[in-house]
Protein backbone atom coordinates (compact mmCIF):
# COMPACT_ATOMS: atom_id res chain seq x y z
CA UNK A 1 0.00 0.00 0.00
CA UNK A 2 1.40 3.34 -1.07
CA UNK A 3 0.19 6.20 1.23
CA UNK A 4 -1.30 9.43 -0.85
CA UNK A 5 1.65 11.37 -0.91
CA UNK A 6 4.25 9.39 -0.03
CA UNK A 7 5.09 7.98 3.74
CA UNK A 8 2.58 10.00 6.29
CA UNK A 9 4.32 11.79 8.77
CA UNK A 10 1.29 12.93 10.33
CA UNK A 11 -2.08 11.98 11.36
CA UNK A 12 -4.71 12.30 8.73
CA UNK A 13 -6.81 15.54 8.47
CA UNK A 14 -10.38 14.82 10.77
CA UNK A 15 -11.64 16.98 8.90
CA UNK A 16 -11.65 15.26 5.50
CA UNK A 17 -13.35 12.36 4.15
CA UNK A 18 -10.48 9.75 3.95
CA UNK A 19 -10.69 7.73 0.60
CA UNK A 20 -8.14 5.07 -0.57
CA UNK A 21 -7.86 4.12 -4.22
CA UNK A 22 -7.84 0.45 -5.31
CA UNK A 23 -6.33 -0.25 -8.63
CA UNK A 24 -4.79 3.21 -8.48
CA UNK A 25 -2.41 2.55 -11.17
CA UNK A 26 -4.77 1.92 -13.54
CA UNK A 27 -6.23 4.56 -16.39
CA UNK A 28 -9.23 5.26 -14.27
CA UNK A 29 -7.06 4.58 -10.65
CA UNK A 30 -4.92 7.75 -11.68
CA UNK A 31 -7.43 9.67 -12.85
CA UNK A 32 -9.45 9.11 -9.61
CA UNK A 33 -6.34 9.96 -7.34
CA UNK A 34 -5.61 13.19 -8.85
CA UNK A 35 -9.47 14.06 -8.59
CA UNK A 36 -9.67 13.11 -4.81
CA UNK A 37 -5.94 14.86 -4.09
CA UNK A 38 -7.36 17.83 -6.07
CA UNK A 39 -11.04 17.72 -3.58
CA UNK A 40 -10.85 20.31 -0.65
CA UNK A 41 -12.78 18.07 1.31
CA UNK A 42 -11.30 14.99 0.62
CA UNK A 43 -7.67 13.19 1.53
CA UNK A 44 -6.20 10.94 -0.53
CA UNK A 45 -4.59 8.15 2.06
CA UNK A 46 -3.72 4.49 0.21
CA UNK A 47 -3.39 3.70 -3.12
CA UNK A 48 -3.55 -0.05 -3.27
CA UNK A 49 -2.39 -2.02 -6.60
CA UNK A 50 -2.99 -5.98 -7.10
CA UNK A 51 -0.28 -6.94 -4.45
CA UNK A 52 -1.75 -5.01 -1.81
CA UNK A 53 -4.33 -6.20 1.34
CA UNK A 54 -7.24 -4.33 1.45
CA UNK A 55 -7.73 -5.51 5.43
CA UNK A 56 -4.29 -2.96 6.04
CA UNK A 57 -7.21 0.03 5.05
CA UNK A 58 -8.46 -0.44 8.48
CA UNK A 59 -5.60 1.33 9.83
CA UNK A 60 -5.15 3.74 7.04
CA UNK A 61 -7.76 6.40 7.74
CA UNK A 62 -10.11 5.66 5.26
CA UNK A 63 -13.50 5.79 5.42
CA UNK A 64 -14.60 5.29 2.05
CA UNK A 65 -12.45 2.46 -0.40
CA UNK A 66 -13.22 3.88 -4.44
CA UNK A 67 -12.20 0.29 -6.63
CA UNK A 68 -11.47 0.55 -10.22
CA UNK A 69 -9.93 -2.96 -11.09
CA UNK A 70 -10.89 -5.86 -13.20
CA UNK A 71 -14.57 -7.47 -13.20
CA UNK A 72 -12.32 -10.96 -11.73
CA UNK A 73 -11.06 -8.83 -8.45
CA UNK A 74 -13.95 -6.45 -7.78
CA UNK A 75 -16.06 -8.60 -5.87
CA UNK A 76 -13.47 -9.49 -3.51
CA UNK A 77 -12.12 -6.27 -3.00
CA UNK A 78 -16.12 -4.96 -2.28
CA UNK A 79 -16.67 -7.92 0.76
CA UNK A 80 -12.54 -6.81 2.32
CA UNK A 81 -13.61 -3.62 2.03
CA UNK A 82 -16.86 -3.61 4.34
CA UNK A 83 -14.77 -6.15 6.60
CA UNK A 84 -12.42 -3.40 7.02
CA UNK A 85 -15.19 -1.14 8.22
CA UNK A 86 -15.14 1.04 5.21
CA UNK A 87 -17.48 2.15 2.62
CA UNK A 88 -16.97 1.79 -0.92
CA UNK A 89 -17.67 3.20 -4.49
CA UNK A 90 -17.10 0.82 -7.38
CA UNK A 91 -16.77 1.52 -11.10
CA UNK A 92 -15.48 -1.76 -12.03
CA UNK A 93 -17.86 -4.20 -14.97
CA UNK A 94 -18.81 -7.94 -14.20
CA UNK A 95 -21.31 -7.27 -11.62
CA UNK A 96 -24.34 -9.79 -11.74
CA UNK A 97 -27.48 -9.86 -9.84
CA UNK A 98 -25.75 -12.71 -7.76
CA UNK A 99 -22.77 -11.02 -6.80
CA UNK A 100 -24.75 -7.62 -6.17
CA UNK A 101 -27.17 -10.14 -3.91
CA UNK A 102 -24.31 -11.32 -2.21
CA UNK A 103 -22.81 -8.03 -1.38
CA UNK A 104 -26.49 -6.69 -0.24
CA UNK A 105 -26.53 -9.94 2.13
CA UNK A 106 -23.09 -8.94 3.54
CA UNK A 107 -23.85 -5.30 4.28
CA UNK A 108 -27.25 -6.61 5.83
CA UNK A 109 -25.27 -8.66 7.87
CA UNK A 110 -22.96 -5.87 9.44
CA UNK A 111 -25.14 -3.18 8.98
CA UNK A 112 -27.14 -4.98 11.95
CA UNK A 113 -24.79 -4.38 14.53
CA UNK A 114 -24.03 -0.83 13.52
CA UNK A 115 -25.11 2.68 14.61
CA UNK A 116 -24.07 3.91 11.30
CA UNK A 117 -24.48 1.33 8.43
CA UNK A 118 -21.93 1.19 5.47
CA UNK A 119 -22.88 2.21 2.01
CA UNK A 120 -21.72 1.01 -1.29
CA UNK A 121 -21.83 2.60 -4.67
CA UNK A 122 -21.63 0.56 -7.53
CA UNK A 123 -22.31 2.33 -10.96
CA UNK A 124 -22.01 1.00 -14.42
CA UNK A 125 -20.97 4.35 -15.64
CA UNK A 126 -20.18 7.43 -13.74
CA UNK A 127 -20.09 9.98 -16.33
CA UNK A 128 -23.80 12.29 -15.92
CA UNK A 129 -24.12 11.89 -20.18
CA UNK A 130 -23.98 8.57 -19.88
CA UNK A 131 -26.04 8.24 -16.67
CA UNK A 132 -28.73 10.48 -18.42
CA UNK A 133 -28.75 8.22 -21.92
CA UNK A 134 -29.13 5.49 -19.84
CA UNK A 135 -32.55 6.88 -18.02
CA UNK A 136 -33.40 8.58 -21.45
CA UNK A 137 -33.42 5.21 -23.36
CA UNK A 138 -35.68 3.62 -20.34
CA UNK A 139 -38.45 6.34 -20.64
CA UNK A 140 -38.06 6.29 -24.68
CA UNK A 141 -38.17 2.21 -25.21
CA UNK A 142 -42.06 1.53 -24.80
CA UNK A 143 -42.51 3.97 -27.61
CA UNK A 144 -40.69 2.21 -30.61
CA UNK A 145 -40.50 -1.52 -32.07
CA UNK A 146 -36.99 -1.67 -32.27
CA UNK A 147 -34.19 -0.92 -29.77
CA UNK A 148 -30.66 -1.57 -30.29
CA UNK A 149 -27.71 -0.72 -28.38
CA UNK A 150 -23.79 -0.09 -30.22
CA UNK A 151 -21.29 0.56 -27.55
CA UNK A 152 -17.63 1.62 -28.82
CA UNK A 153 -14.22 1.48 -26.47
CA UNK A 154 -10.67 2.09 -26.39
CA UNK A 155 -9.13 -1.50 -27.52
CA UNK A 156 -7.41 -1.59 -24.03
CA UNK A 157 -10.82 -2.64 -22.67
CA UNK A 158 -11.15 -6.09 -21.03
CA UNK A 159 -14.78 -7.15 -21.49
CA UNK A 160 -17.77 -7.09 -23.82
CA UNK A 161 -19.94 -5.49 -23.69
CA UNK A 162 -19.56 -2.77 -21.79
CA UNK A 163 -21.25 -2.13 -18.39
CA UNK A 164 -23.29 0.31 -19.52
CA UNK A 165 -24.43 -1.23 -22.61
CA UNK A 166 -25.40 -4.32 -20.57
CA UNK A 167 -27.19 -1.93 -18.05
CA UNK A 168 -28.72 0.17 -20.83
CA UNK A 169 -30.14 -3.22 -22.56
CA UNK A 170 -31.27 -4.36 -19.32
CA UNK A 171 -33.24 -0.97 -18.38
CA UNK A 172 -35.17 -1.25 -22.15
CA UNK A 173 -35.97 -4.49 -21.64
CA UNK A 174 -37.45 -3.96 -18.64
CA UNK A 175 -39.56 -0.73 -19.86
CA UNK A 176 -40.46 -3.23 -22.80
CA UNK A 177 -41.75 -5.65 -20.97
CA UNK A 178 -43.43 -3.24 -18.87
CA UNK A 179 -45.12 -1.53 -21.56
CA UNK A 180 -46.18 -5.41 -23.07
CA UNK A 181 -44.27 -4.91 -26.19
CA UNK A 182 -43.40 -8.25 -27.82
CA UNK A 183 -39.51 -9.14 -28.86
CA UNK A 184 -37.97 -6.84 -31.45
CA UNK A 185 -38.73 -7.05 -35.21
CA UNK A 186 -36.10 -9.01 -36.73
CA UNK A 187 -35.81 -11.72 -39.75
CA UNK A 188 -32.70 -12.92 -40.00
CA UNK A 189 -32.25 -16.61 -41.08
CA UNK A 190 -28.99 -16.83 -41.39
CA UNK A 191 -25.79 -15.35 -40.01
CA UNK A 192 -22.22 -15.28 -39.49
CA UNK A 193 -21.84 -15.98 -35.59
CA UNK A 194 -22.01 -12.62 -33.62
CA UNK A 195 -22.89 -10.76 -36.46
CA UNK A 196 -26.01 -9.55 -34.53
CA UNK A 197 -24.15 -8.93 -31.36
CA UNK A 198 -24.85 -10.42 -27.90
CA UNK A 199 -28.38 -10.45 -27.39
CA UNK A 200 -29.13 -8.99 -23.65
CA UNK A 201 -32.86 -9.93 -22.09
CA UNK A 202 -33.73 -9.88 -26.04
CA UNK A 203 -32.35 -6.69 -27.24
CA UNK A 204 -29.04 -6.88 -29.64
CA UNK A 205 -25.79 -5.39 -27.95
CA UNK A 206 -22.35 -4.36 -30.35
CA UNK A 207 -19.04 -3.97 -29.50
CA UNK A 208 -17.20 -1.64 -31.45
CA UNK A 209 -12.88 -1.50 -29.56
CA UNK A 210 -10.94 0.92 -32.13
CA UNK A 211 -7.95 2.69 -31.13
CA UNK A 212 -8.75 6.44 -30.42
CA UNK A 213 -11.93 5.89 -28.65
CA UNK A 214 -12.69 6.45 -25.08
CA UNK A 215 -16.14 5.24 -23.71
CA UNK A 216 -18.93 5.84 -26.64
CA UNK A 217 -22.58 4.53 -26.67
CA UNK A 218 -25.86 4.88 -29.14
CA UNK A 219 -28.96 3.26 -28.29
CA UNK A 220 -31.02 3.45 -31.81
CA UNK A 221 -34.50 3.24 -31.39
CA UNK A 222 -37.00 2.50 -34.19
CA UNK A 223 -40.00 2.66 -35.49
CA UNK A 224 -42.02 2.83 -38.99
CA UNK A 225 -41.07 6.09 -40.88
CA UNK A 226 -39.12 7.18 -37.77
CA UNK A 227 -35.27 6.70 -35.75
CA UNK A 228 -34.07 7.91 -32.44
CA UNK A 229 -30.87 8.10 -31.61
CA UNK A 230 -29.62 8.42 -28.30
CA UNK A 231 -25.46 9.36 -27.87
CA UNK A 232 -22.99 9.54 -25.11
CA UNK A 233 -19.24 10.19 -25.33
CA UNK A 234 -16.38 10.08 -23.26
CA UNK A 235 -13.83 11.67 -24.73
CA UNK A 236 -12.04 12.14 -21.71
CA UNK A 237 -12.01 9.89 -18.41
CA UNK A 238 -12.17 13.55 -16.41
CA UNK A 239 -15.90 13.20 -17.77
CA UNK A 240 -16.02 10.16 -15.03
CA UNK A 241 -14.37 12.19 -12.24
CA UNK A 242 -17.69 14.43 -10.91
CA UNK A 243 -19.55 11.12 -10.42
CA UNK A 244 -17.20 9.69 -9.09
CA UNK A 245 -16.75 12.51 -6.03
CA UNK A 246 -20.51 12.80 -5.36
CA UNK A 247 -20.81 8.84 -5.20
CA UNK A 248 -17.61 9.23 -2.58
CA UNK A 249 -19.40 12.14 -0.69
CA UNK A 250 -22.96 10.43 -0.83
CA UNK A 251 -22.13 6.99 0.09
CA UNK A 252 -21.33 7.54 3.57
CA UNK A 253 -24.48 8.65 4.36
CA UNK A 254 -26.37 5.27 2.21
CA UNK A 255 -26.09 2.85 4.04
CA UNK A 256 -26.75 -1.12 2.07
CA UNK A 257 -26.24 -1.32 -1.81
CA UNK A 258 -26.91 1.20 -3.97
CA UNK A 259 -26.64 0.55 -7.68
CA UNK A 260 -26.09 3.25 -10.71
CA UNK A 261 -25.11 6.66 -9.94
CA UNK A 262 -29.18 8.00 -11.15
CA UNK A 263 -29.68 6.74 -7.43
CA UNK A 264 -28.42 10.19 -5.70
CA UNK A 265 -28.46 12.74 -8.66
CA UNK A 266 -32.46 14.04 -8.35
CA UNK A 267 -33.47 12.74 -11.97
CA UNK A 268 -37.22 12.30 -10.67
N1 LIG B 1 -18.04 3.14 -13.90
C1 LIG B 1 -17.36 3.94 -14.72
O1 LIG B 1 -17.71 5.11 -14.90
C2 LIG B 1 -16.15 3.41 -15.41
C3 LIG B 1 -15.80 2.11 -15.23
N2 LIG B 1 -14.68 1.64 -15.80
C4 LIG B 1 -14.33 0.26 -15.45
O2 LIG B 1 -13.32 0.32 -14.44
C5 LIG B 1 -12.46 -0.83 -14.54
C6 LIG B 1 -11.02 -0.38 -14.67
O3 LIG B 1 -10.83 0.28 -15.89
P1 LIG B 1 -9.40 0.86 -16.30
O4 LIG B 1 -8.93 1.78 -15.25
O5 LIG B 1 -9.52 1.34 -17.70
O6 LIG B 1 -8.53 -0.48 -16.28
P2 LIG B 1 -6.93 -0.62 -16.09
O7 LIG B 1 -6.59 -1.97 -16.62
O8 LIG B 1 -6.24 0.56 -16.65
O9 LIG B 1 -6.74 -0.60 -14.50
C7 LIG B 1 -7.04 -1.65 -13.64
C8 LIG B 1 -6.02 -1.62 -12.51
O10 LIG B 1 -6.44 -2.51 -11.50
C9 LIG B 1 -5.28 -3.21 -11.03
N3 LIG B 1 -5.73 -4.45 -10.40
C10 LIG B 1 -6.05 -5.63 -10.96
N4 LIG B 1 -6.44 -6.51 -10.02
C11 LIG B 1 -6.35 -5.86 -8.84
C12 LIG B 1 -6.62 -6.24 -7.49
N5 LIG B 1 -7.04 -7.46 -7.18
N6 LIG B 1 -6.44 -5.31 -6.52
C13 LIG B 1 -6.01 -4.08 -6.80
N7 LIG B 1 -5.73 -3.67 -8.07
C14 LIG B 1 -5.91 -4.54 -9.07
C15 LIG B 1 -4.43 -3.42 -12.27
O11 LIG B 1 -3.09 -3.69 -11.92
C16 LIG B 1 -4.60 -2.05 -12.94
O12 LIG B 1 -3.67 -1.12 -12.47
C17 LIG B 1 -13.00 -1.63 -15.74
O13 LIG B 1 -13.89 -2.62 -15.28
C18 LIG B 1 -13.76 -0.59 -16.54
O14 LIG B 1 -14.76 -1.15 -17.35
C19 LIG B 1 -13.88 2.40 -16.57
C20 LIG B 1 -14.19 3.69 -16.81
C21 LIG B 1 -15.37 4.33 -16.24
O1 LIG C 1 -13.55 0.24 -19.66
C1 LIG C 1 -13.93 1.41 -19.85
O2 LIG C 1 -13.22 2.28 -20.37
C2 LIG C 1 -15.30 1.77 -19.43
N1 LIG C 1 -15.99 0.91 -18.74
C3 LIG C 1 -17.30 1.08 -18.25
C4 LIG C 1 -18.25 0.13 -18.92
O3 LIG C 1 -17.85 -1.00 -19.24
O4 LIG C 1 -19.41 0.49 -19.11
C5 LIG C 1 -17.75 2.52 -18.30
C6 LIG C 1 -17.30 3.26 -19.51
O5 LIG C 1 -17.99 2.78 -20.61
C7 LIG C 1 -15.81 3.13 -19.71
Amino acid sequence: MTPGAGPRTTLPDVTKLGVAVIGAAGRMGRAVCEAVDGAADLELVARLGEDDDVAALRASGASVGVDFTVPSATEANVHALIDAGLHAVVGTTGWTDESLGRVREHLDRVNAGREQGLGVLIAPNFALSAVLAMRFAQQAARFFESAEVVELHHPDKVDAPSGTALTTARHIAAARAEAGLGPVPDATEKQVDGARGAVVDGVHVHAVRLRGLVAHEEILLGNPGEQLTIRTDSFERSSFMPGVLLAVRAVVSRPGLTFGLDQVLDLG
